[in-house]
């Protein structure tokens, strides 16, 4: 069995790559996913100019010794845009594809960094995140609808109709993945979308100390880890039906070879790790990837297509 794949054309060895904000906002962590067995990788969400970020505890696993999941309200914390910039002037293309994401606090803003990396021709994935739900005052791009809409016209034109891709933020009425893909779907230079970010505002409590586990926000912040799994699909799915034109890639709740071969039984055709990653490292990546492998060689799967999108229903 093979988990080679390829995505917008290019080769991976694996499906398998971090989430953006997980081991990726500084040079070290990314060139450490460089280093490990990761098929991919992205930057951490950025926007034009550094940003602190919340203040701390901002990240906190539940469950310490077992983690169920994690909650987090980072706030946005980055080195700028013309850090990642530089940092796709000197990724090393032919070890992995990188994807950069960004995070515009403003259209412009938006706009500017697309019309920068439209000018600077590198080979980097765009990733625009529209569902950073942790930046105090701002309501995320991915639950209004206009707002979204407006900014992918403005965006794909910026970016010359070159493909790129959204991050979305998980929806939970039928009526929501209609509408949002119809949206989508107007834009053929969206080439993929990734489903899911946190779920997010969820709040923690807890009973020993009778209180909430992150400062920011009263403790309110983004979901993710073993909770977010069963919405994760639901979400990698429903766009999977709804864009066929579009590539899926998956993120939420996977930890092990067992979750990533779901993801992509529900339709992606990479899959993202993000709290798993946190708590183990980038060696996760060579266990996931076994795990993944073995579960293939007992099904009898060759590779991937073998059982990509096929999810049956009752
Ligand atoms: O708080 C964050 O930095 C953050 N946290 C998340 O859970 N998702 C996001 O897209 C972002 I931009």
């Amino acid at each position: 069995s093979s988990l080679a794949t390829t995505f917008l054309d290019l080769p991976l060895a694996n499906p398998l790559m971090n989430a953006s904000g997980v081991w990726c906002s500084v040079a070290s962590q990314l060139e450490a996913l460089l280093e490990s067995e990761s098929g991919a990788m992205v930057t951490k969400s950025c926007t034009l100019d550094p940003r602190n970020g919340n203040p701390e505890p901002r990240y906190r696993v539940l469950d310490g010794n077992k983690p169920w999941g994690s909650i987090n309200s980072m706030g946005l914390p980055n080195e700028g845009f013309p850090y990642y910039l530089r940092y796709t002037e000197r990724h090393d293309y032919e070890t992995k594809p990188l994807f950069i994401s960004i995070s515009g606090l403003t259209l412009d803003d938006n706009l500017a960094m697309v019309d920068s990396l439209k000018d600077a021709v590198t080979p980097a994935i765009l990733e625009i995140n529209l569902s950073c739900p942790n930046v105090p005052g701002k309501a995320q791009l991915g639950y209004d609808f206009d707002a979204m809409d407006t900014l992918l016209a403005e965006v794909t034109s910026g970016y010359g109709q070159r493909q790129l891709g959204v991050k979305l933020p998980p929806y939970f009425d039928i009526a929501h993945f209609d509408e949002a893909a119809a949206i989508l779907n107007r834009y053929p230079s969206v080439a993929f979308v990734t489903c899911i970010n946190s779920i997010g505002n969820a709040l923690v409590i807890d009973i020993n100390t009778e209180s909430v586990i992150i400062k920011p926000k009263d403790g309110f912040g983004g979901l993710g880890g073993d909770y977010v799994l069963p919405t994760a699909l639901a979400n990698v799915n429903a766009f999977y039906r709804r864009c066929p034109e579009k590539a899926v890639i998956g993120c939420g709740g996977v930890k092990s070879g067992h979750e990533a071969f779901l993801h992509i039984l529900a339709g992606a055709t990479l899959v993202q790790m993000g709290t798993a990653l946190y708590e183990e490292g980038p060696g996760i990546f060579t266990r996931v990837k076994a795990e993944l492998l073995e579960i293939m060689k007992q099904k009898g799967y060759e590779n991937l297509a073998d059982f990509h999108g096929k999810l049956k229903t009752l």
